[in-house]
C-alpha cells in the first residue's frame, strides 16, 4: 500500500538561496570552472532541498524538481526528443543540454530553442521542437539518479515530470513540418515512453510519481481533452507502476477535471488559489486523493489559515481523500523569509516564501487530521487582522485622486494632430532610427552599484559613475548615428525593481531572488499597499542626458501592467484598482519628464501579453483595466510630447487589437526572430501609428549584418508605410556587450540610410 500524500508540494527553488546554482552555471559556461564542480554545486543544493522539506515535516518530499536550466528542457532529454541539429553537434549529454538551452558555436552556429513565457508567469521555458521525424526514446537517468540520490539520504521522493499531454502542448512543430502537422499527433509515441519511464520508476521502488498538466488549465478542444484521457487510460493501466498524481496548476481544469476523475490514475492536484472549488458532481472523483493546493504558490502574502482549512473540509466531502499542497511549484517565489532581516517587523508578519509556505501546509494537513495547531492559527489571524488594519496599506490622497479621474484623464487628443505636431518639433528624418532604452549592464556598472548598496561607496561617486556612463553611452550613439537617443539605464538593477525602490506602496528584498529563465534572476518587489510617487525617479538623469546632446534624448518608464506582472502584489483589492494607482504614479513621471524639456518618453509594457488570462472568457475583463492603466499613465501630456511603448517576449496576435488601444504614438515589438511575421497581422489590424518592429535579435549574441536588417526593413515595408516606420532591435541591450551592440547597431543604422 503506498504511503499517503498528506501533505506535499508540487515544486521547489533551485537557484540556490544564495544563487549557488547560478554562480556555478555562469562559472562552468565561462570555463572557469569544471563538470565535477558545477555536478558538487548541484547536488548540494538538492540535497539541501530535501533535507530542508524532511526538517520542515512534510510527509511526501518530491524529486527531480531540480533543474540545471529547465524542467521543460529536461523533459525534452527524458522523451529523446533531442533535434538533429544539436545531436549531430557530437557532444557529451550534458554539452547537448546546454547547446539546447544557449545554442551553440556562436555567431553562424545552431540557434538554441526558443525561450517563451511559463503560462502567465515571469518564468520562461525552452520550446521543444517535435516532427513527424521525432524519435522518441526514454533516457530515465535524471529522475532515477535523483530518486537513488534521495534515497541514500534515507528519503523517500516522488519524482516529479511534465506529463506526456502537457509537453506536446507545450511544443511547436520543427520548421519544415508538413503543414496540418501537430506535436499532439505524436502522442502515442511519446505516450510509449512514458510508459516505459514508469515501469522503469516501479522497478526502481518508486511509490508516487507526479506527472504535471497545466496545459489543461487553458481552454481545450475536444480532440485535447481526448488526448489527456487516452494517456492517463494508457498509463494507469500499466501492470507495473507506482501511483499516479496529475498535477494542473495556474488555473482550474474545468473540462480536464471529469477526465482526469474518470480516469485510472490515483491522484489529482489541484490549484485551489487561481482556480476555484470544483462546481457540480464530478463523476469518479470521490474515488481520488485530491491534493488541495491551497496555499499560493505564486505569492509572498501569508495563508489565511482558516479560510484554507474550510476550503479543505469542502474538498473532503468531493473527493475520496485530501492532502494539502500549495496552489503551484514555488519555483515562483523566494526561499526563506528568515534572510530578509531588514524589513519591517510588522510587514513580515504578513508575508510567507517558500519555506513559510511548506510550514503552512504542513500546518494545515496536521489541523485536517484534526491535531491541536491553534498556536499556529492564532498567530496567523493575529497577522492577517494587522494586515487588514495597517494605516500604512492606505493612502487617502491616492483614494481620492483615483475617485477623482474621469473618462478625459485617459485620452490624448486625436493622432493625427499629435503626429503633426510631433514632426513638427522633432524634425525627424524618415525611418528613424532608435534603441530600446538599456545598453549594457557592464561588471564595472554592478560592481559600482553593489559597492554603493554595502557603504563602500557614497552617494556623490556612485551618481558621479553612473552620468559618466551615460555620458559614454549618448557619445557612442551619437558617432553610430542613432536619430533618438536613450541615456542607457545603468543607474537601474532591474526595470522593475528600479521603479518599486522609488515609490511608496512597495518594499523590495535583499536575497528574494527567483529564477526568470536559466541562470537569469529577478527580485520581484512587493507592492502591499497604496501606491504613489513621493519625487520625481527619472528626471535628473533623463535631462542630464538631454543636457549632453543636441539629438532628442527619449525618457525610459515601465509601464504599469508590467510593474504589477512583475511584482508580488497586494491581493486584498482587485488588479485593475492596483494598476490605476500604479499608472498614476507613472503618470506623474511623464509629466515631470515633459516639463523637464523632454520630448519622447518610452512606456515599457513587455509583460502585456504575459498576464493575459488562460482562459478567452476572462480576457475583455483584462484587456479592459490593462489599457485603461496604460492610458491613464500616458495621456497626461500635450500633442507635442510623443509617447512610445515597447512589446516583447511574446506572441502577439491576441493582444493586437490591445496594441491599437493603448493609443501611443509609436510602438516598438519584437519581431527580428519571427523574420517580422507579426507586422502584416498589425497592418491588417488597422492600427496607423508609428511602429518599429525588432530588426536585431537581442536574445543572441550574433551580429547581424547591413544586408539583412535591410532585407527585414524592405519586408516591413511591404506591409508599412515609410512615413510610420521606426528603425530599433527588438528589446534592450543590457544583457549584451558592447563589442556585439557597436557593430548591430552600425548595421542598423546604415540599413536604415540604404532604405531611405
Ligand atoms: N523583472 C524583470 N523581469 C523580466 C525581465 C526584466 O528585465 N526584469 N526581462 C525578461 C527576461 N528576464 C530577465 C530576467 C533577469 C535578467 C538579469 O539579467 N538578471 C540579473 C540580475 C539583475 C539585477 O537585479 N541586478 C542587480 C544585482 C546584480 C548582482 O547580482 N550583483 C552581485 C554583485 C555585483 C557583481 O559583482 O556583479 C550580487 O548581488 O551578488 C544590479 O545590477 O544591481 C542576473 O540574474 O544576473 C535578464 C532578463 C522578462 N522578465
Ligand atoms: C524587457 S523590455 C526592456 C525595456 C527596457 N527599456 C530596456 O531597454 O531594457
Ligand atoms: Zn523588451
Amino acid at each position: 500500500m503506498p504511503r499517503t500524500l498528506a501533505s506535499t508540494v508540487p515544486g521547489y527553488p533551485r537557484i540556490g538561496p544564495d544563487r549557488e546554482l547560478k554562480r556555478a552555471l555562469e562559472a562552468y559556461w565561462a570555463g572557469e570552472s569544471g563538470r565535477d564542480e558545477l555536478d558538487a554545486a548541484a547536488r548540494a543544493e538538492r540535497e539541501r532541498t530535501w533535507r530542508r522539506l524532511a526538517a520542515l515535516g512534510l510527509d511526501a518530499v518530491p524529486s527531480n524538481t531540480f533543474s540545471l536550466y529547465d524542467q521543460v528542457l529536461d523533459a525534452v532529454v527524458l522523451a529523446g526528443a533531442v533535434p538533429p541539429r544539436f545531436a549531430s553537434l557530437g557532444l557529451d549529454g550534458l554539452g547537448t543540454y546546454f547547446a539546447m538551452a544557449r545554442g551553440a558555436g556562436g555567431a553562424g552556429g545552431v540557434a538554441p530553442l526558443e525561450l517563451t513565457k511559463w503560462f502567465d508567469t515571469n518564468y520562461h521555458y525552452l520550446v521543444p521542437e517535435i516532427g513527424p521525424a521525432t524519435r522518441f526514446h526514454l533516457d530515465p537517468a535524471k529522475p532515477v539518479n535523483e530518486y537513488r540520490e534521495a534515497r541514500a539520504l534515507g528519503l523517500e521522493t516522488r519524482p516529479v515530470l511534465l506529463g506526456p499531454a502537457s509537453l506536446l502542448l507545450l511544443s511547436k512543430p520543427v520548421s519544415g513540418a508538413p503543414s496540418g502537422f501537430e506535436p499532439l499527433d505524436r502522442l502515442d509515441d511519446l505516450v510509449a515512453v512514458y510508459a516505459l519511464l514508469l515501469t522503469t520508476l516501479a522497478a526502481e521502488g518508486v511509490e508516487w510519481v507526479q506527472l504535471d498538466e497545466p496545459a489543461y488549465v487553458a481552454d481545450r478542444t475536444a480532440d485535447e481533452l481526448e488526448a489527456l484521457r487516452r494517456v492517463y487510460e494508457r498509463l494507469g493501466g500499466l501492470a507495473e507502476r507506482p501511483s499516479i498524481l496529475v498535477s494542473a496548476y495556474f488555473g482550474s481544469l474545468g473540462d480536464a477535471l471529469p477526465v482526469l476523475a474518470s480516469s485510472p490514475v490515483e491522484a489529482i492536484g489541484l490549484d485551489l488559489v487561481a482556480g476555484g472549488l470544483p462546481v457540480g458532481d464530478v463523476p469518479g472523483l470521490a474515488g481520488k486523493t485530491v491534493v488541495a493546493g491551497v496555499v499560493d504558490g505564486r505569492n509572498v502574502w501569508r495563508t489565511d489559515l482558516d479560510a484554507a482549512l474550510a476550503t479543505l473540509r469542502a474538498v473532503e466531502s468531493l473527493a475520496g481523500a485530501v492532502a494539502v499542497g500549495t496552489s503551484c511549484s514555488l519555483l515562483h517565489v523566494p526561499y526563506d523569509l528568515d534572510a530578509e532581516t531588514a524589513l519591517d517587523p510588522q510587514l513580515r508578519s504578513w508575508l510567507a516564501f517558500a519555506d513559510q509556505k511548506v510550514a503552512e501546509v504542513v500546518t494545515l494537513a496536521a489541523a485536517l487530521r484534526g491535531e491541536d495547531r491553534s498556536a499556529e492559527f492564532d498567530e496567523a489571524r493575529a497577522a492577517l487582522a494587522g494586515r487588514a488594519a495597517a494605516p500604512s496599506v492606505v493612502d487617502d490622497g491616492v483614494r481620492s485622486r483615483l475617485a477623482g479621474l474621469g473618462p478625459g484623464d485617459t485620452r490624448r487628443g486625436p493622432y493625427a494632430e499629435r503626429a503633426a505636431a510631433q514632426r513638427d518639433r522633432l524634425g525627424l528624418p524618415p525611418l528613424p532610427t532608435t534603441t530600446i532604452g538599456s545598453f549594457p549592464q557592464t561588471g564595472d556598472i554592478r560592481r559600482a552599484r553593489a559597492a554603493f548598496r554595502a557603504g563602500k561607496l557614497d552617494r556623490a561617486e556612485y551618481t558621479a559613475r553612473m552620468r559618466a556612463e551615460i555620458e559614454r553611452v549618448i557619445r557612442l550613439q551619437e558617432r553610430l548615428g542613432l536619430d533618438v537617443l536613450v541615456h542607457g539605464e545603468p543607474e537601474r538593477n532591474d526595470m522593475v525593481q528600479y521603479f518599486a525602490e522609488h515609490l511608496a506602496g512597495f518594499v523590495t528584498t535583499e536575497h528574494g531572488w527567483v529564477q526568470s529563465y536559466g541562470s537569469r534572476c529577478v527580485r520581484p518587489p512587493i507592492l502591499y499597499g497604496d501606491v504613489s510617487r513621493p519625487a520625481p525617479i527619472t528626471v535628473e538623469w533623463a535631462t542630464y542626458a538631454q543636457s549632453l546632446t543636441e539629438r532628442p534624448v527619449k525618457g525610459m518608464l515601465t509601464g504599469p501592467v508590467t510593474i504589477l506582472a512583475w511584482s508580488f502584489v497586494r491581493d486584498d483589492q482587485p488588479l485593475g484598482d492596483t494598476a490605476r494607482q500604479v499608472a498614476l504614479a507613472i503618470r506623474d513621471e511623464t509629466v515631470d519628464l515633459e516639463a523637464a524639456g523632454v520630448g519622447i518618453v518610452q512606456v515599457d509594457e513587455p509583460a502585456l501579453r504575459e498576464l493575459l488570462p488562460l482562459r478567452v472568457a476572462d480576457r475583455a475583463a483584462y484587456l479592459e483595466w490593462s489599457v485603461t492603466a496604460f492610458q491613464l499613465a500616458t495621456s497626461g501630456v500635450a500633442d507635442t510630447t510623443q509617447v512610445h511603448t515597447h512589446l516583447c517576449y511574446s506572441e502577439f496576435g491576441d493582444v493586437v487589437a490591445a496594441i491599437d488601444g493603448l493609443d501611443a504614438d509609436v510602438t516598438s515589438i519584437e519581431a527580428a526572430r519571427s523574420r517580422m511575421e507579426i507586422v502584416p497581422d498589425v497592418a491588417a489590424s488597422g492600427f496607423d501609428r508609428g511602429i518599429g518592429p525588432g530588426v536585431y535579435d537581442i536574445h543572441s549574441p550574433r551580429v547581424p549584418g547591413t544586408d539583412e536588417v535591410e532585407a527585414l526593413l524592405r519586408r516591413a515595408l511591404a506591409d508599412i508605410p515609410g512615413d510610420r516606420l521606426w528603425v530599433n532591435p527588438d528589446c534592450g541591450l543590457k544583457t549584451r556587450t558592447y563589442e556585439q551592440v557597436e557593430p548591430a547597431l552600425t548595421a542598423l543604422v546604415a540599413a536604415a540610410a540604404r532604405v531611405r
